[in-house]
């Protein structure tokens, strides 16, 4: 089990560097290895969208990686799989394949067939599969995300006819850090009276619906549907593609905005930054309440990982994690909320299996493959302009303004530049967040920045001090 946990680490290690950081969040961060048969591998990827795109943009790549490790690899199989996580049950006797899994999550053998039901409401409008788990129950609060799960609460909450405090509420945080959970966990209490109707829809469910309702004609009868109910929750909104879907889901939002209606919707980056949307989806997006659900502090990760274990000693109630265990978890292991999931999930189908209770030492061998260096620090524009802004006394709008003054132009130029260099945006997305200016204007303040800090001491000095400000 751990040499293929290992291997598998040290191919996703190897796709991270071929790829860069940022294309690996996006397409990879949630692909999870389902085992390996002589020749090939099986993959699972949580949406349709992201196999389709990943078969056709980097099936090469991943087969090398896989190559770099396993020569005899010659197949790499991709599948999708439930949005429904699975749930950890007692009792059903192991089968010893199945032991093999090497991902974070249950072995398959501690899974439950079935799975608890879900609204009759939310089934009968279609809406993607809900996780009995994802509740506000098992939602552990804390630094990073207290606004976000008060707003949700708040959401969930409302009552048919109140009036709608924020509209749409935004939330966006990076991968595994309870984006799903907290929007499951709105639908499942909003739904549990009979008042309102509230539908649970994955970015690509609201794609397929669409486009299926389309070719069977329905499609009158699908935004009917959609325009019947009284919370609509969007997750993963970063997938939502094509025109006439975005068309469809801008005019979808604004009915339902218009009608009093609440919207909430997930996304792993902020509107201004999704941006295949069209601007007039994007400012809709921000004109509500936009909250940014933060890394988990080890607190948190400590709350979340005692929270899991008491779930799982509802049905293994001899299943006991020692403090230090948990301690030494929530330390080592800061990546995301899943990765906390998978750890705690391996710790109970190790000690099952084997009869054995955790220890240190066990739980030390068990999750290496968890446990990632730290990552560099991902900068945002909108920091860049902050620091550049307070560093020379301008302030933020100064930057994104059409001023010309000399102490208005060198720091925005330098701002631009730091952009360029610390982010992976494009230049015209650059030159659209310092007050919609054309990409050669950014082109040609990173040129201006990189052939002064070549020879002016003071400025590169400066330019440095503010990297690190960033860094830090
Ligand atoms: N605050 C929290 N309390 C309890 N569990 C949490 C919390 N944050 C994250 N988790 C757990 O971490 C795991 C990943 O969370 P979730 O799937 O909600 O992340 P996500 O932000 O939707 O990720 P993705 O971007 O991949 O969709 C889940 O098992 C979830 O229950």
């Amino acid at each position: 089990m751990t040499s293929e946990q290992d291997r598998w680490s040290r191919v996703k290690g190897r796709l991270r560097t071929s790829v860069g950081e940022d294309v690996y969040t996006s397409w990879f961060a949630r692909m999870d290895l389902e085992g390996v048969q002589e020749e090939s591998v099986r993959l699972s990827v949580p949406t349709r969208f992201l196999k389709s795109w990943i078969q056709a943009h980097y099936a090469e790549r991943v087969l090398s990686c896989w190559q770099a490790e396993l020569p005899e690899v010659h197949r790499i199989d991709l599948t999708v799989r439930s949005a429904v996580r699975p749930v950890v049950q007692p009792k059903e006797a192991p089968a010893p394949v199945e032991a093999r899994r090497m991902d974070g999550r249950p072995a398959p053998e501690l899974r439950s067939t079935a799975t608890a039901p879900v609204s009759a409401t939310h089934d009968a409008l279609g809406g993607s599969p809900l996780d009995p788990r994802l509740t506000f129950a098992s939602f552990v609060v804390g630094r990073a995300n207290t606004l976000a799960h008060a707003a949700a609460r708040q959401v969930a909450e409302g009552r048919r006819g109140d009036p709608v405090m924020f509209n749409p509420l935004y939330i966006h945080a990076g991968v595994g850090l309870g984006k799903t959970h907290l929007l499951q966990a709105v639908t499942w209490a909003g739904n549990s009276g009979s008042e309102r109707k509230v539908l649970y829809l994955t970015a690509e469910k609201f794609m397929y619906g669409f486009v299926a309702a389309l070719k069977t004609q329905t499609a009158l009868a699908f935004k009917e549907a959609l325009r019947g109910i009284d919370v609509l929750v969007i997750d993963d909104l970063q997938f939502l593609q094509g025109k006439s879907t975005q068309a469809e889901f801008c005019h979808t939002l604004n009915a339902l905005i218009d009608a009093g209606r609440q919207v909430v919707i997930a996304a792993d980056r902020p509107p201004s930054d999704l941006e295949s949307l069209d601007d007039r989806v994007r400012s809709r997006l921000a004109g509500g309440l936009v909250v940014e659900m933060g890394s988990l502090g080890e607190d948190l990760r400590l709350g979340i990982l005692k929270s899991r274990v008491a779930a799982a000693r509802a049905h293994h109630a001899s299943f006991d994690v020692p403090e230090e265990v948990l301690n030494y978890l929530a330390r080592t292991i800061t990546h995301n909320g899943r990765d906390l999931e998978g750890a705690i999930n391996r710790l109970l189908a190790h000690s099952k299996l084997n009869n054995q209770p955790v220890t240190l030492e066990m739980a030390e061998r068990e999750v290496r493959d968890l446990i990632r260096p730290q990552e560099p620090k991902r900068i945002k524009i909108e920091d860049i302009q902050r620091v550049v802004a307070r560093q020379y006394n301008v302030s933020r709008s100064d930057l994104l303004s059409s001023r010309r003054t000399a102490n208005v132009v060198r720091p925005r130029q330098v701002a631009m530049y730091l952009a360029k260099t610390l982010t992976l945006r494009s230049l015209p997305e650059i030159g659209r967040r310092f007050g919609g200016r054309d990409h050669t204007t950014v082109l040609h303040a990173v040129r201006k920045i990189e052939a002064l800090v070549s020879k002016d001491t003071a400025l590169s000095e400066e330019v440095e001090s503010l990297k690190r400000q960033l860094q830090e």
